[in-house]
């Protein structure tokens, strides 16, 4: 039997590709299925607190059939990952109740997901959190949305970096983003040949790092290398990461500047090293498939949890299925790192490539 239901949906926290394709999916299945009434809430949070509802429809960004959706990077939606949330609590909790919401569907990762969870606690909210992150870092679920694209654009680069950097002889850097974790530059440094990952969860040292150069050259002929550094990398001195006393660098710099200092400093050998901070082009780009695959997927199960009334539970992909986890579990042991031990570290360091010092 149908009930009629009121929800809402909104996006929260850094953008990345498949969001679009969750809006198309809980809008598709909620309308179709259910015949409820589904609105956009623009800007996360901000929306809320300017009480600003948008009117979403299965075709209603159609053009002569054409579903753009599905496809698109970004949020249609638009998103935050600052803003006055704390201080304006009350109003936003009241918001819910005065756009007449009979559930909330969140799209977000550890951050935002947070202060949803809170908001929705203290005003009695029915929230339904959906992962989404290219960091990757959400507890309790094998992928979030924007995770695969992400990683295939740091390896595509990775390709391009590599032929560059072996006609020149060249140590080519490059600095993905993460932000307390290792998880984009690990998987995509593995699939883009990477010869040192640098990851924020296994300290590294620039002895190490130059140690591989050097046996990369002596060894193996190999006079061009590939050095992946995640944002977050730290050294085993637990130093800062980037020295603002180096001439050439800004109290701003990236950690992949200071890596190239670093190498020029400490190694034996002349290297010629180059830098690349890929920066936002990893959120951007067209969904990939899987992307577009999880989106959809966890946007039926996020309108199924809502019909079932299980709410302040995540929606996870776990053994290749899609499954209900309790939210306050999933935040409990949010942003998840990398594993020092686990099995991609392991693949990595059997085929000879540098993650830092691991401790037995
Ligand atoms: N809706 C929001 N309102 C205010 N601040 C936010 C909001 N969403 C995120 N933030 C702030 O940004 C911080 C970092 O959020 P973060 O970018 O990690 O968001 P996220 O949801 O985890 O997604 P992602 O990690 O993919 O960007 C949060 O801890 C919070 O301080
Ligand atoms: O949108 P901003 O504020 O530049 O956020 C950048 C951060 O967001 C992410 O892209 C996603 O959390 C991080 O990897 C990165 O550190
Ligand atoms: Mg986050």
């Amino acid at each position: 039997m149908k009930t009629q239901k009121r929800i809402g949906i909104l996006t929260s926290g850094g953008d990345c590709p498949g969001l679009n394709a969750v809006i198309r999916a809980v809008v598709s299945h909620a309308t179709l299925t259910y015949d409820w009434e589904v609105i956009g809430i623009p800007y996360a949070t901000q929306g809320l607190l300017e009480q600003k509802a948008i009117a979403l429809s299965r075709h209603g960004l159609d053009l002569r059939g054409i579903d753009p959706l599905l496809s698109m990077g970004g949020t249609i939606l638009g998103s935050i990952n600052k803003g006055n949330t704390l201080e304006h609590a009350d109003e936003i909790i009241a918001s819910y109740q005065a756009l007449a919401l009979d559930a909330l569907i969140a799209v977000g990762g550890d951050g935002s997901l947070s202060i949803l969870n809170d908001l929705a606690c203290r005003g009695n909210w029915q929230l339904v959190a959906v992962p989404k992150t290219i960091d990757n870092d959400v507890a309790l679920t094998e992928r979030s949305i924007g995770f695969d694209t992400a990683v295939n654009t740091i390896t595509d680069a990775l390709n391009r970096l590599t032929f560059t950097a072996a006609s020149h002889d060249r140590v080519m850097i490059v600095e993905v983003m993460g932000r307390s974790t290792g998880h984009l530059a690990l998987h995509a440094g593995i699939a883009g040949g990477a010869d040192v990952i640098l990851l924020p969860e296994i300290p590294y040292s620039i002895q190490g790092v130059c140690r591989t150069l050097a046996e990369l050259r002596d060894r193996w002929a190999h006079k061009f290398a590939i050095v992946v550094v995640a944002e977050g990398a730290k050294t085993t001195n637990e130093v800062l990461s980037c020295d603002p006393a180096l001439p050439s660098l800004t109290p701003q710099c990236g950690i992949g500047q200071y890596i190239a200092e670093q190498i020029s400093r400490y190694s034996t050998m002349p290297i010629d090293t180059r830098v690349s901070v890929l920066g936002h082009i990893q959120r951007g780009g067209i969904p990939s498939a899987l992307d577009r695959l999880v989106a959809t997927t966890f946007g039926k199960a996020a309108v199924d949890l809502v019909a079932q009334g299980q709410l302040r539970q995540m929606v996870a992909w776990q053994n290749g299925r899609v499954v209900a986890v309790p939210l306050a579990e999933v935040l409990a042991h949010s942003p998840l790192p990398v594993d020092p031990n686990g099995y991609l570290v392991k693949t990595a360091q059997a085929l000879g490539i540098y993650v830092g010092d691991v401790l037995a």
